[in-house]
């Protein structure tokens, strides 16, 4: 999959930007505060409809504007070719188009254009709560599985329904039971295709990690993964749909006191180690970074073979803070990465201008207050 043009009206700093990108490598450098993550975000936007920088889509829109516009051409193997496009305005919230034709849920984007984002807000994934590693893992399995996120929607709406009612129940325990009963079957029924599936990916994800850790850091140490869900073992469907409804029967009570769901996918962990060494609390603070560039340079090798599209890789500043031996080694894993793939840096230093001269698959742009040029 790739991208070939992106328009952008009031996008944050970018007032009116378009560019045509390169098949493989595009790179932005330019000052800080420039606009080269913005662009990226553009693309992200346009993937996953929501920024992977800002928190609200009002602060999406220029600061003097009330909307803004995202146009983009992609070109992939199973769609040849259409154009993506979103609009929003502080009043209407956003829309998305595909080749002009209004979705009628912005869920049914996701997993058409796939993508991968690196940014030095990674760190997150290991170094905090477990709420960071659910939805990563939401994320990547959403992109490769639409039944996935359709049960993750249909699971989020049991819950609140299920807690609307164990919040405003007011009478005897037994007949809450038999009111709860119809949500229950539910809840057993979708958060076990949900834990099954994040079982099922993290078994064959954990091997896509392992080994690019290992290239990255050149260490021998093992990253692995233990999945913490409700039950023991994952291996089948029945068994976890069984220990999921025996476990629904006994934390009744509990459930009925705190007036709220408490068994579930959304309480689910995933452990990440490096050794024996937990890394979460354990973990230095390149140790997070340099894992946290491996679950990403996983998940991009992990779609690839996957998917029919290769997907789309969004380095954003992750060059800075690496010494050179590293920096090679990821360029080295990306120029395996056959797809598109979008780096943005403060820094020139870190790249071959060669690569860039005369070629037809890698440009180089630079970006200053918000406009962007090649600079070849
Ligand atoms: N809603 C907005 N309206 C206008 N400008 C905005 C808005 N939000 C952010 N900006 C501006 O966008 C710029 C930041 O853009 P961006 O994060 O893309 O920079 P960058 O080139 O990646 O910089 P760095 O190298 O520091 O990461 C800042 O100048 C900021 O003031």
């Amino acid at each position: 999959m790739r991208i070939n043009r992106l328009k952008l009206q009031f996008f944050r700093n970018h007032e009116e930007t378009e560019v045509q990108f390169a098949p493989h490598l595009n790179l932005f450098t330019g000052p800080n505060g420039a606009g080269k993550t913005n662009l990226i975000d553009a693309i992200h936007y346009l993937c996953m409809t929501r920024s992977f920088v800002a928190s609200s889509d009002q602060y999406v829109a220029h600061h003097d504007e009330k909307y803004f516009m995202i146009d983009g051409d992609f070109e992939g193997e199973i769609r040849s070719s259409f154009k993506v496009s979103c609009s929003y305005s502080r009043g209407e919230g956003k829309k998305i188009f595909v080749n002009d034709s209004p979705l009628d849920r912005l869920s049914d984007l996701i997993g058409m254009i796939p993508v991968v984002v690196l940014s030095p807000e990674d760190r997150k994934l290991t170094s905090e709560g477990p709420a960071e590693r659910r939805s990563f893992l939401d994320s990547m399995i959403s992109q490769i599985s639409p039944k996935y996120l359709r049960d993750l929607i249909k699971f989020r709406k049991i819950r609140k329904q299920r807690n609307k009612l164990l919040q405003e129940y007011q009478g005897p325990l037994s007949m809450l039971k038999s009111y709860l009963e119809p949500w229950d079957v539910q809840l057993a029924q979708t958060g076990t295709a949900i834990i099954f599936k994040r079982a099922q990916v993290l078994e064959k994800f954990k091997e896509y990690l392992a080994i690019q850790y290992q290239s990255i850091t050149g260490l021998n140490l093992e990253p692995t993964l233990r999945y913490e869900s409700i039950c023991d073992k994952y291996d089948s469907h029945e068994q976890i749909h069984e220990e999921y409804v025996n476990q629904i029967e006994s934390n009744f009570e509990k459930e009925a006191e705190r007036e709220q769901t408490i068994i579930g996918p959304h309480r689910d962990e995933v452990v990440f180690y490096l050794g024996d060494i937990e890394l979460r609390n354990y973990g230095s603070q390149g140790q997070h970074r340099l894992f946290s560039m491996a679950l990403k340079m996983a998940q991009l090798f992990y779609y690839s073979d996957e998917l029919d599209d290769l997907p789309i890789m969004l380095l954003d500043d992750v060059f800075g803070n690496l010494d050179q031996q590293k920096i090679d080694v990821i360029t080295e894993a990306l120029t395996k990465h056959s797809g598109q793939t979008f780096i943005t840096s403060a820094s020139e230093r870190p790249f071959d201008q060669e690569m860039f001269k005369g070629s037809e698959q890698n440009v180089w742009f630079t970006v200053e207050n918000g406009t962007v040029s090649s600079k070849f």
